[in-house]
């Protein structure tokens, strides 16, 4: 390409990438000035909507509708049914495009033409990107808001044609006779018991031995313990080989005690984790410092990189990478950036995350693994309470983890059917640093879920008590 052929933008503001966390920017930047662009590389839609959040929960709730006709019986309620995987499959991409994109998509086409560049942007220069081959953009500021992908171990390779990511499951015509899932993390949990309720013939492989997102040892337990009575899992050892010939993909694996197990699959989804899109951007031309580990650092109130006016959020930095973090981080970038040099730090919101599986795993505000060696209470009970007999979902295990001399409540991991509801109550009364009598003071119906709340609260108010009688009495030996 010569230089004379070359377009060349000059703008205030470069925002990389049109998902949840650049449209964010681009909505409060785009209101202050014109000087902006916005870059996507690949279609428009977001990530969310297209290959994330929206098609995998589409996915669970056909799969929970089948399971829910496969334990009718139990109910007195015999029901019979037959999973028709094209169905499952066109009505998901249906619901998906024509509500989920096309509400994106609508947004996106309403943004002024001259704000939007369609190519793959990285720096060539500080303050400059090359976009595709034939544009470059000189910007002030840099909102780095380019997602992350999923990673596809070199192990996979003699069976790439059979290998899924959550990029393209959603897109096959029909289920698959059997698929191997490998990955113990949320995609692979969700969308392994979600093909495995719909017939397909499942087999989860792990790496670690555990679900890494809750971290109190029990709950870790609890969980596995829990989906494994469903589901086949092998939750620790690594895949050693795989191969392909006439009857599938075939997997290799040894478990952590030496055990080998090879077994044939139609297909294989690999949900082994995602890698940030920043390594792509030529970042070493950008300007901005690297930490001695070779990466860039950024200020989670800020999301600024050191001194530079270069701003990174959501999935792209690795923090909590879910959708409200993603639409929060490009909101506070844009607010950083309206203003940079001067710094205007967020309050961030406590963490929160669920997998929608069955049962629901939650987590909210501090781990106990962030919170352990401090002076906490825990107030622990099964996840059950006459609601939860009632719909026959009597799994799982909630902990609730309190301030043992204030009272406040600190964080939560919750593995329990529909924990969600719960796991938001919890979230708000972590939010304005509630205290368990606090929460106790509201109404509870009779019978709702919500009178486990109630009741694990109970359980964490009288192991506090006799925790700070202990102190008390220690207090009053040691005078
Ligand atoms: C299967 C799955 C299920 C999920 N389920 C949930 C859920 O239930 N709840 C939840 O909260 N979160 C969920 N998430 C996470 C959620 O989808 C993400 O946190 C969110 O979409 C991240 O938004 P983002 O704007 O950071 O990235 P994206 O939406 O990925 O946007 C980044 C955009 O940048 C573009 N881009 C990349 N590099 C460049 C470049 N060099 N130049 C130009 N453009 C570029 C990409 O093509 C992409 O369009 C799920 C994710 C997956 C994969
Ligand atoms: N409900 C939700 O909010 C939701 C749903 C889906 C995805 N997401 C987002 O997408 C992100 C990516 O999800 P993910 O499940 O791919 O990543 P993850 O980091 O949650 O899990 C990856 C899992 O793969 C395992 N693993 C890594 N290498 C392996 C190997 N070689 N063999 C076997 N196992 C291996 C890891 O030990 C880990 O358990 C999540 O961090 C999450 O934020 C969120």
């Amino acid at each position: 390409m010569s230089e004379s052929s070359m377009q060349t933008l000059n703008v205030e503001y470069a925002i990389i990438g049109a998902g949840t966390s650049g449209l964010g920017a681009y909505s409060k930047i785009s209101r202050k000035t014109d000087s902006l662009v916005m870059i996507q590389d690949g279609p428009y839609g977001t990530t969310c909507a297209r290959v994330g959040c929206m098609p995998s929960k589409l996915l669970i709730t056909a799969a929970d509708h089948a399971h829910h006709l496969a334990t009718s019986d139990f109910f007195g309620v015999p029901a019979s049914g037959r999973v028709d995987g094209r169905k499952v499959l066109e009505r998901l991409r249906r619901e998906r495009d024509d509500r989920f994109v096309a509400n994106n998509l609508r947004y996106v086409d309403k943004i002024t033409a001259h704000h939007k560049l369609e190519g793959r942007a990285r720096f060539i220069a500080p303050g400059r990107l090359r976009v595709g081959e034939s544009v470059e953009v000189n910007a002030k500021k840099f909102i780095l808001a380019c997602g992350s992908r999923p990673v596809v171990n070199e192990v996979f390779e003699p069976v790439m044609a059979r290998v899924l990511t959550s990029d393209t499951v959603f897109e096959l015509e029909d289920l698959p006779r059997s698929i191997a899932v490998i990955g113990m993390g949320v995609i692979a949990l969700e969308l392994g018991q979600a093909l495995h309720r719909l017939g397909v013939e499942t087999t989860i492989y792990g790496r670690s031995g555990t679900i890494n997102a809750l971290t109190h040892p029990a709950m870790q337990q609890e969980a596995l313990g829990s989906l494994a009575t469903e589901l086949d899992i092998y939750p620790s050892g690594q895949v050693m080989s795989t191969w392909e010939d006439a009857e599938g993909a075939w997997i290799e694996y040894e478990q952590s005690n030496g055990q080998r197990v090879t077994k044939v699959f139609d297909k294989v989804l690999v949900a082994t984790g995602r890698v940030s899109n920043v390594d792509r951007l030529g970042m070493e031309h950008s300007g901005v410092e690297f930490t001695e580990a070779g990466v860039v650092t950024v200020d989670p109130q800020t999301m600024r990189c050191s001194g530079h006016p270069v701003f990174i959020a959501g999935d792209a930095t690795d923090h909590l990478p879910v959708w409200h973090e993603a639409f929060d981080e490009g909101r506070i970038a844009a607010d950083n950036a309206l203003n940079y040099p001067e710094a205007v730090p967020a309050q961030r919101r406590p963490p929160l995350m669920v997998f929608f599986t069955d049962p629901q795993i939650a987590i909210i505000g501090q781990s106990f693994r962030q919170l352990e060696g401090q002076e906490i209470v825990i107030g622990d009970l099964p996840f059950t309470s006459p609601r939860h007999v009632v719909w026959n979902k009597i799994q799982g295990r909630i902990q609730v983890y309190l301030d043992a001399r204030t009272g406040v409540i600190l964080g939560a991991e919750l593995l329990g059917y529909q924990a969600e509801h719960l796991a938001h109550l919890l979230a708000l009364a972590i939010t304005h640093s509630m205290t368990a009598e606090q929460v106790l003071s509201m109404p509870i119906y009779h019978p709702s879920a919500e009178e486990l709340l109630r009741d694990v609260l109970i359980d964490a108010r009288e192991k506090r008590r006799r925790y700070l009688i202990t102190l008390a009495d220690h207090a009053i030996t040691t005078v």
